[in-house]
């Protein structure tokens, strides 16, 4: 079977284009080709398909095998590959996705992509259909949320998949590795969460480290940067448009007010193409 590996601010992925090879268990495909001592490594599988509603369709896995509704600095990959790869002449197309369809556009310089920058949609703000449970319709801005014994503020966004956003002092020294994976599995989120543990450095830039659901600490999350621009501004932090510094890149983030959508500008690289036994 042939694949691509690619990395979007260092969160890496592996690419199966489903037009010319055959997966019969996504899932199980994920777990193997993502382990890094085992298999290909990788934060999680990108599976290009054919789409009745739109150009493409892009399913994202895990690497522990659960199925995501989107992965922003997947969606930039998968546009690149499907411009250098020549699967589309266009600049612009539209992908469905699990958070509906969305529209990446490749940026080009003298014939080169430079980045990739996305409509990545309305953020969804209701804590019932984040799902954050205790909130009904209702938006959840610096509620509380107790993880080991301690009380920590939290706001929460949808970009399809749940974030929880804390904004925290010092992002370097935030205990991740300890409490992110008691974050993702509290049981006020139904269908578990990305955690951004996040430090404003002023209104338009912020670091931010992530514990992802299903895959653990990631160099970079570009839904996750998209949540915490949107929490930025719901909590009056941050203005419409950060830049978000993670552990593996920069992305450029804007919450545009006039239609809602939520932008992502960033990298999307190539790192390598391969064979593996299917
Ligand atoms: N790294 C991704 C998000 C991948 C999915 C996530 N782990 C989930 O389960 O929701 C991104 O760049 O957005």
């Amino acid at each position: 079977m042939r694949f691509s590996k690619w990395q979007g601010c260092g969160n890496d992925f592996v690419l199966v284009d489903c037009f010319k090879e055959n997966v019969s268990d996504f899932a199980a495909f994920a777990k193997k080709v993502c382990d890094r001592h085992y298999g290909i490594g990788g934060d999680g599988v990108l599976y290009v398909l054919p789409s009745d509603k739109a150009d493409f369709r892009m399913r994202i896995f895990n690497t522990d095998g659960s199925e995501a509704e989107m992965c922003g600095n997947g969606i930039r990959c998968f546009a690149r590959y499907l411009h250098d790869f020549g699967l589309t002449e266009k600049e612009e197309f539209t992908v469905e996705t699990g958070a509906g369809i969305l529209v990446p556009r490749l940026q080009i310089e003298a014939g080169k992509v430079t980045g990739v920058r996305v409509d990545m949609g309305e953020p969804v703000l209701e804590g019932e259909k984040i799902p954050v449970t205790g909130f009904g319709m209702n938006r959840v801005i610096e509620e509380d949320i107790e993880v080991k014994g301690k009380t920590y503020k939290m706001t929460c966004v949808s970009m399809g998949n749940p974030h929880c956003v804390i904004f925290v002092e010092d992002a370097e020294a935030f205990p991740i590795y300890e409490l992110g994976a008691s974050f993702e599995s509290h049981p006020a989120f139904p269908r578990k969460t990305n955690t951004e543990f996040v430090e404003v450095r002023d209104r338009q830039h912020v670091r931010m480290r992530v514990w992802e659901r299903g895959a653990a600490v990631t160099l970079a999350c570009g839904t996750g940067s998209c949540a915490t621009g949107v929490a930025g501004v719901l909590t009056g932090r941050t203005d419409r448009k950060v830049e978000v510094e993670l552990d593996g890149g920069k992305l450029t983030v804007e919450w545009d007010e006039a239609t809602n959508h939520v932008f992502m500008t960033g990298p999307a690289e190539l790192v390598f193409t391969g064979e593996i036994d299917g």
